[in-house]
């Protein structure tokens, strides 16, 4: 993924930058789904090795969201969950982030210099539902510009994702969702407008 990667960038210096923060960041997602793992009762490398996470497909976005004149009246970014394992999300400090709790949009404002981490739709699969995808927008406001940077981590594209047997085959809880690849799931959401948590629908079972 790193070449395909370096090759969108505008300059050397920004490709270089780019491609340190994507390296960097998989690590940290990489130590984060070890210690997911252990919390479902699997072994620290159990994400790693069936995700093939050495080949793990990383998407960046940058969004960029100028002030709006009457913010009641737009949305930066509709709601939606990512389609990835884990997501890492900063920004330059200015609030819009807002996730749904109890059918409630509450905000979320961020420590500065730190990474707010969003569960998203693979790990919801693959833990059978144990974790869920975190349903989220962006709002906009009437004074600044707001920016945020978003990595997304998956699974290697062309793993296809179930939910983990060892969490199914217990003789108490029934696989939750179809597995398809990851491909597959992405290229769904990325040629739908964003709905909520409507691609993950289409594969509940
Ligand atoms: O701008 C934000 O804070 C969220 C952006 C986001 O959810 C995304 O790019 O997937
Ligand atoms: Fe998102």
């Amino acid at each position: 993924m790193a070449n395909k990667f370096v090759r969108w960038l505008c300059c050397n210096c920004c490709s270089e930058l780019s491609l340190e923060y994507c390296e960097r960041t998989r690590g940290v997602a990489r130590e984060l789904l070890k210690a997911i793992s252990e919390s479902l009762g699997l072994k620290p490398f159990y994400i790693e090795k069936v995700m093939n996470l050495d080949n793990s497909y990383q998407m960046f976005n940058a969004n960029f969201y100028p002030p709006c004149p009457q913010p009641e009246l737009a949305m930066g970014l509709p709601p939606h969950s990512d389609h990835g394992l884990l997501s890492l999300v900063t920004h330059n400090g200015i609030g819009g982030f807002q996730l749904q709790h109890n059918g409630m949009w509450v905000n979320v404002n961020a420590i500065p210099n730190s990474f707010l981490v969003n569960i998203a739709d693979q790990l919801e699969v693959l833990s059978n539902g144990k974790y869920k995808s975190i349903l989220h927008r962006a709002v906009v406001n009437k004074k600044v510009t707001r920016i945020s940077l978003v990595m997304t981590n998956g699974p290697s594209l062309d793993k296809i994702v179930n939910p983990a047997p060892e969490l199914v085959n217990n003789g108490i809880d029934q696989p939750a969702y179809h597995g398809i690849t990851y491909k597959e799931y992405f290229q769904w959401q990325q040629s739908n407008s964003l709905d909520g948590k409507g691609i993950l629908d289409r594969i509940r079972i």
